[in-house]
């Protein structure tokens, strides 16, 4: 059995008072991919938001790589290697393309900003546009080059694909798959575009009011409609 890489137990967490996350657990094996799925309000957010540090956790443990991260600020888990690239894409709008990739450099040297433009051509196209002058799908390219370039061992993407034209979906797909391939990344995506999600995950998680409400693989899944209708709230897959 391949060991987790991240490793989530009994996870319950919310918004102040509120909870949202009830006993979550699941295990993440390097280099995997894995979608969750849920309908609105099911918790997808607020699930991606807790492993960076951002809600409130009530319970449970987060383990990465075998260390516990629960207890750590959010910038702190960033540098044990989650990278999270939120809903709200959180790009810098006044400042230059190639200047929202400076920040995302950390310490690494400036040279390595060549590598986001490889990944998104572009964005090397755009760089000295303002973030405020970019398409959505480019906000989307730069906010998750500008977290890449922290080279997270797990990548938590939330949401990328929302309002965004379907050539652009696939453009940025064919990115998150060939991160994904060469077994240094580990992706979690969270995506409404179910059968996106499912083409490229190799497991999945099936959210409903907080908790996991079913767990298999895409072809797993395929197989059992009524569950694809009961908590996707869609006709089947295809
Ligand atoms: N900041 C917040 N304060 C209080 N409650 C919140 C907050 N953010 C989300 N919630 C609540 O937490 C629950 C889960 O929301 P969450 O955004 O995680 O769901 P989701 O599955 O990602 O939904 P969607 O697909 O619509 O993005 C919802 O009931 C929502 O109203």
């Amino acid at each position: 059995m391949t060991a987790a890489l991240l490793d989530v137990a009994d996870l319950c967490a919310g918004y102040g008072p509120t909870r949202v996350l009830e006993n979550v657990s699941f295990s993440v094996p390097a280099g995997s991919r894995l979608a969750v799925l849920g309908r609105n309000g099911m918790g997808k957010t607020t699930l991606l938001a807790t492993l960076a540090g951002q809600t409130r956790r009530y319970g449970g443990a987060i383990t990465l790589g075998g260390t516990e991260i629960s207890h750590l600020e959010s910038s702190s888990r960033a540098r044990s290697g989650l990278g999270y690239v939120p809903q709200a894409r959180c790009i810098f709008a006044a400042l230059t393309v190639e200047e929202n990739l400076f920040v995302g450099l950390k310490d690494r040297q400036r040279s390595a900003i060549d590598e986001a433009y490889q990944m998104f051509p572009r964005l090397k196209e755009r760089r000295r546009n303002l973030g405020s002058q970019l398409s959505g799908g480019e906000q989307q390219m730069l906010s998750t080059a500008r977290t890449i370039l922290g080279r997270p061992s797990v990548l938590l993407l939330d949401e990328p694909l929302e309002g965004l034209a379907p050539v652009i979906c696939e453009e940025l797909m064919a990115v998150f798959s060939k991160l994904a391939s060469g077994g240094e990344m580990t992706v979690i995506l969270v995506e409404q575009r179910i059968q996106s999600a499912l083409d490229f995950a190799d497991h999945a998680i099936i959210l409903e009011r907080g908790r996991i409400a079913w767990s298999g693989t895409p072809a797993e899944l395929a197989g059992q409609p009524e569950v694809v209708e009961r908590l996707l709230g869609v006709g089947g897959l295809h």
